[in-house]
């Protein structure tokens, strides 16, 4: 069965929100020293690449990554062509039939050297979680590193869809995938302090 993936690629040197823990990997114990294996280390913010938000990185008293449903990771998704646009909002979705789908991946195309972190972004307008809630969505992704703008203090959008149960997956990659109907795989680690997790993010036709 064919797999889109549409996972950043985690490597040293890779762009990072500005000032946060740059990635970096490195044998730590080489073959020739263990006698037997090479072993990597990590180091990384926990919203490194294509990644999942736990409600605790924006509210103290928030859900860490280990209390989250991993239902929510795993299921249908329609990927919404969201292109062009300086922000979303309910107004963009109007027209969109959304019965019975609980995941929406907003696809803007809008990062275009990834390279470099983006200094503007689409972001989600107030009203969009109320809206997206009322539609029973449960997940949002976008192809972008916030769902609010990146120099935002109060991240209106992130309390927003908190407040209304829906989720959030950033960073995921779009450019190869058309609008449509997919399964999403996009599984957070079992990091039980985590505000984020990073995640391996999969599409496959349906
Ligand atoms: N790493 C940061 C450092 C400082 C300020 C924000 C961030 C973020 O990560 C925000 C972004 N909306 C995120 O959830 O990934
Ligand atoms: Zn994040
Ligand atoms: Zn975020």
């Amino acid at each position: 069965m064919k797999i889109i993936d549409i996972s950043r690629r985690l490597e040293n040197g890779m762009p990072v929100w500005p000032g946060d823990t740059p990635f970096h990997y490195e044998v730590s114990w080489s073959k020739a020293e263990s006698g037997s294996v090479n072993v990597g280390s990590l180091s990384l913010s926990a919203h490194t690449g294509t990644h999942v938000d736990a409600p605790f990185h924006f509210d103290d008293a928030g859900k860490r990554i280990i209390e989250l449903d991993l239902e929510l990771y795993i299921g249908p998704a329609r990927v919404l062509d969201m292109t062009g646009k300086d922000s979303i909002g309910a107004k963009d979705l109007e027209n969109v039939d959304l019965e019975g789908i609980q995941r929406v991946l907003f696809r803007t195309l809008s990062w275009k050297n990834d390279a470099e972190f983006p200094e503007k972004i689409p972001h989600l307008e107030a009203d969009l979680g109320p809206f997206l809630a009322k539609s029973g969505i449960r997940l949002i992704g976008v192809d972008v590193p916030s769902v609010d703008p990146i120099d935002s203090k109060d991240l209106h959008a992130h309390h927003s869809l908190n407040e209304n149960g829906i989720h959030i997956l950033e960073s995921v990659l779009l450019d190869e995938v058309e609008p449509g109907d997919y399964e999403l795989i996009a599984l957070p680690l079992p990091l039980v302090e985590g505000d984020g997790s990073p995640v391996r993010a999969i599409l496959r036709p349906i």
